[in-house]
């Protein structure tokens, strides 16, 4: 790779791709031959090249082949049995708690409903969460506490970008139904202590609902062994499960008898196919089903987490610490002095894959890097975020995409004085 900058170490990145373990890795994803410089995985990931061999199989074997006689041989159990793979690959959660099935956006109604009913004749009828979480989980929390008389209690997370304990504690109390909080927020990459919050919603009596849509498959998560309640989360951002892959939900095992949730459907039901009167919950996880589950869109999840297996969580955490480390010791070189600022913690322990820069002109940067395939997105407010992939991403492509940021905001620096 060229350095037309002699600010930048010329070998730091290919250094870094070298002592890399992983490297090899990227060859496994779709484009990674071409010189399009992705960064935004947290969006959504490249599909694994094997994925392509799995769909052709699985309509020519088992959807053309097997017919009908397939939800007999997997599918119908495939999004408990899927569950219980991403909970022992990813979510430290042990079988029988997770389950794969509607969008994320279902899936926060259908737990945060159940979760509500179940606290609400104790006098319980607030819902606490963050004024920065992803727009889907703020809607969803409105429209419950809507339908259901409940007060919306806002935890404020200007100061950081992301909820600590101390603050979230002044809005707990006896009436605290269930706190709704993201573990990485979506925006600033906060990486919330997920033990110590949990802890501190259950002083109270309350229950808690993780959002892991950015944080399954790229940070270690640790539901059973934290006490988590219910989680969520979504499959197409590093589980590359594709666009509109469905999400999982986890509820520990001792909630299960007494969640109802909402969407009662038979597929849900104790007995499916006796297609009685009257609806009769199943045992377990799969009561949190509701209809026929997308078996097309758990392929490619399929193919990410036996992937993931094989590399172990921890050395997939290690590989995106180092590529953030990268981004924000490149921006204090390169962009700094254009007025970016790192938007996102500079502590690796508080922050989780990705990485948002901020720049009153980040808006006109992304338009334009996307025009010349070098893909991050934008977030308000001027915020350029960088979305980085562990297994599919490189430190060069990473070095290729700050050097085009650089060459963009010089040119919008010009662009302003000769205006
Ligand atoms: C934190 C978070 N929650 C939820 C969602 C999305 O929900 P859905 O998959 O239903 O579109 C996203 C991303 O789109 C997200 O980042
Ligand atoms: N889910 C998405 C979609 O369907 C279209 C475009 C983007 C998305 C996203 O995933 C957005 C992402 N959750 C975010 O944090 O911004």
């Amino acid at each position: 790779m060229s350095n037309p900058d002699p600010s930048i170490p010329a070998s730091t990145a290919a250094d870094l791709d070298r002592q890399d373990a992983l490297a090899a890795l990227r060859e496994e994803f779709v484009g990674a031959e071409t010189s399009l410089v992705y960064l935004d995985g947290n969006s959504l990931g490249r599909p694994l090249r094997r994925t392509a061999a799995s769909m052709a199989r699985f309509v020519e074997q088992e959807w053309g082949g097997r017919l009908i006689r397939g939800w007999d041989e997997g599918w119908f159990d495939l999004p408990l049995t899927l569950g219980d793979e991403i909970g022992r690959i990813t979510l430290g959660a042990a079988p029988g708690q997770t389950w794969v099935g509607d969008s994320t956006t279902v899936t926060l109604y259908k737990l945060i409903r159940a979760a509500v009913d179940a606290q609400l004749p104790d006098g319980r009828d607030e819902i606490v969460i963050d004024t920065d979480n992803f727009p889907t989980d703020r809607y969803v929390v409105e429209g419950i506490a809507r339908e259901r008389g409940l007060t919306v209690r806002w935890l404020d997370v200007t100061t950081h970008g992301g909820v600590e304990v101390e603050p979230l504690r002044e809005l707990l109390t006896e009436r605290t139904a269930v706190v709704v909080l993201s573990q990485v927020a979506y925006r600033s990459a906060w990486l919330a202590d997920v033990e110590r919050i949990t802890a501190a919603a259950h002083d109270v009596g309350a229950l808690v609902l993780w959002d892991l849509c950015h944080s399954a498959g790229s940070v270690p998560i640790e539901l059973d062994a934290h006490g988590v309640d219910l989680a969520v989360g979504c499959t197409y951002k590093y589980l590359n499960g594709g666009p509109g892959s469905p999400a999982f939900g986890y509820v520990a095992a001792r909630h299960q008898s007494r969640l109802a949730q909402p969407i009662q459907g038979w597929m849900g039901h104790a007995d499916p196919f006796a297609m009685g009167p009257g609806y009769t919950p199943a045992e377990g996880a799969r009561r949190f089903i509701s209809g026929t589950p997308p078996v097309l869109g758990m392929l490619a999840l399929r193919d990410m987490l036996s992937l993931v297996d094989g590399v172990g969580i921890d050395a997939v955490r290690a590989k995106s610490v180092a590529l953030t480390q990268l981004a924000i010791e490149v921006t204090d070189e390169r962009l700094a002095p254009f007025g970016v600022e790192v938007a996102s913690p500079r502590d690796a322990d508080r922050r989780g894959g990705h990485v948002t820069l901020r720049h009153p002109r980040m808006r006109e940067v992304v338009a334009a890097l996307w025009r010349r395939d070098v893909i991050p997105d934008y977030r308000d407010p001027h915020g350029l975020r960088i979305g980085l992939s562990p297994l599919s991403t490189s430190f060069a492509e990473v070095e290729a995409g700050f050097e085009a940021i650089a060459e963009e905001l010089g040119r919008q620096a010009s662009s302003t004085t000769t205006a």
